[in-house]
């Protein structure tokens, strides 16, 4: 699918990330190794927002980015310190599987889970770009299938989503109603002053994991979710990551309507995602709450969303 902004230089040694091709026109019996679904929902948010401007526009951001990278980090062989492994994403196989149309309904959210089941079965490794975070649901509900009992869910982001009624601020809460365990919920980033007691109480109660943005002053984003996959993963089940960009400082995510200043790093969020896409019981991953038309001055925010694309397509290179 092609969103190539204009104007581009052309290198023919530096190949640029996306453009990747519809599923139909991959060679048949070619296994795809992971695959985009865009899901533009934008009108159950709680802030006004043009969230379903985004898929598009982080297609578009891919162009900017080479894929490949130059160490599989975190667990380089000290050996190999001054001669840094080169991984070539163009080896692997990435299919673009459309936008879903109109997400914001529940005949959108039935069509959202089917496209997400049939990504799901042709790949090993979706990533949705919303939207806003209620993407979250049918996202992960469409992965998950007949899998709900044993699925976890580890969200980036600065809010529990715990809300009631359906809106970006309840896709947690939604999908605990629709039978998830909640003991395999775990929450990185949630903020002081972004959330209120009552709902910071319902997160107890239901048990989940909560690791508050301070905790990251003090451990490392590789530990959290090392921690967090395997609270999330402890009974064998698929684990949807929810890349909330919001969980980002405001100064890196302006395009996030309810970011908050003193956020994480960008870098943490692209660990994260690379940790999410390594991880052989993560099946899906989303990218939520960016309204492109905010992302002002210099388009940082759906860069940052780009990147973590690539992020998580590294990491399933190193699965
Ligand atoms: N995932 C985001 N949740 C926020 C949304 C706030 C907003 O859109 O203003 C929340 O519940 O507060």
């Amino acid at each position: 699918m092609s969103n190539k902004p204009a104007g581009l230089s052309h290198d023919a040694l530096w190949p640029r990330a996306g453009g990747w091709p519809a599923p139909d026109e991959i060679a048949p019996g070619k296994r795809i190794d992971a695959a985009l679904v865009g899901i533009p929902a934008s009108q159950t948010s709680l802030s006004a927002t043009n969230a379903h401007e985004t898929p598009d526009a982080i297609r578009a951001a891919l162009y900017r980015y080479s894929p490949a990278l130059m160490q599989d980090r975190g667990v380089l062989d000290k050996n190999l310190r001054n001669d840094p492994a080169i991984i070539d994403l163009e080896e692997l196989t990435v299919a673009d599987f459309g936008n879903v149309s109109d997400p914001d309904s529940p005949a959108g959210e039935a069509r959202t889970i089917a496209l997400m089941a049939d990504a799901a079965k042709a790949s090993e490794l979706v990533i949705a770009l919303g939207g806003d975070n209620s993407i979250t649901v049918a996202a992960a509900l469409g992965v998950w299938g007949s899998d709900l009992e044993t699925a976890g869910l580890i969200t980036l982001d600065a809010h529990y989503d715990l809300r009631d009624g359906v809106s970006n601020g309840s896709p947690v809460r939604r999908l605990i109603e629709a039978g998830m365990n909640p003991e395999r919920i775990v929450q990185i980033g949630i903020q002081d002053f972004a959330n209120s007691a009552s709902y910071a109480r319902r997160a107890q109660e239901f048990g989940i994991t909560v690791i508050h943005r301070d905790d990251l002053e003090r451990r490392s984003m590789a530990e959290v979710m090392a921690e967090a996959l395997s609270i999330a993963g402890s009974a064998g089940g698929p684990i949807h990551v929810d890349l909330d960009v919001d969980v980002c400082d405001r100064a890196v995510a302006p395009a996030c309507p309810a970011s908050v200043p003193g956020g994480i790093s960008a870098f943490e969020l692209r660990q994260a995602a690379r940790a999410a896409g390594k991880h052989s019981q993560v099946h899906s991953i989303d990218l939520a709450e960016i309204d492109a038309t905010m992302d002002t001055p210099d388009g940082r925010t759906i860069r940052l969303a780009a990147l973590c694309v690539l992020e998580a397509v590294a990491g399933l290179s190193q699965r």
